[in-house]
């Protein structure tokens, strides 16, 4: 696998080598010993499926420290926009965010570290969202900032009235307001 920075610190973006043949290809999803050999952070315990129609946008979402969970994120099928907001109060890039654009076509992975809040819009019908978890779903732990917060500026790339957001989502509070509570974040 190749692994690849970006503008922000810990944000990864990991690219499987693809064996081709002529019955289709085979690639590793995830080998441990190939991110500690690079200094990664696993010790995932936990698989996440989502399921999502065109346009929706799931999130922006984290847990509250200790709760907060690294994330491993692929498309299993379709595509989407994916994105990470740095939530950790003394990294240069606080408040930045980085998007990428994760398909079965690509096939990246994006390697999303503590600290950060993570959504992702669905640009085709039917997409299977693949994501892996270091630390374990925590109902009252779970936070959130509003995918649509103009201070955020994250282009959807699509007029937000188009998108699908559940209830919760809509009703999430802007980065500032939640900003007052970041202080439980770990870096
Ligand atoms: C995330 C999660 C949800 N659930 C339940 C709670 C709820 O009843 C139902 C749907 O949950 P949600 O609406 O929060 O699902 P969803 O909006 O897909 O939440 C996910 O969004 C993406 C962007 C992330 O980064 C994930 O960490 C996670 O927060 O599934 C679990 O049982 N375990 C889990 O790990």
């Amino acid at each position: 696998m190749t692994i690849k920075t970006t503008p922000i610190p810990g944000l990864l973006i990991i690219e499987p080598r693809i064996f081709k043949d002529n019955r289709g290809c085979f690639f590793e999803l995830f080998n441990d010993a190939n991110f500690h050999e690079n200094g990664i952070e696993t010790g995932f315990i936990q698989d996440n499926v989502s399921h999502s129609v065109k346009n929706t946008i799931r999130g922006l979402h984290y847990q509250l420290a200790p709760y907060g969970q690294a994330k491993l994120v692929q498309v299993m099928k379709g595509r989407v926009l994916d994105v990470a907001v740095d939530l950790r109060e003394n990294s240069p890039t606080f408040g930045q965010h980085y998007a990428i654009e994760l398909s079965d076509e690509n096939k990246l992975q994006f390697y999303i570290p503590k600290g950060f809040a993570h959504g992702f819009r669905a640009l085709t019908e039917d997409v299977v969202f693949f994501y892996k978890c270091n630390a374990a779903y925590n109902k009252e732990a779970e936070r959130g900032i509003n995918f649509n917060d103009p201070d955020l500026a994250i282009d959807w790339k699509i007029p937000v009235g188009e998108s699908i957001v559940s209830p919760k989502d809509e009703g999430l509070p802007s980065f500032e307001e939640a900003e007052k509570n970041f202080f439980f974040h770990e870096g």
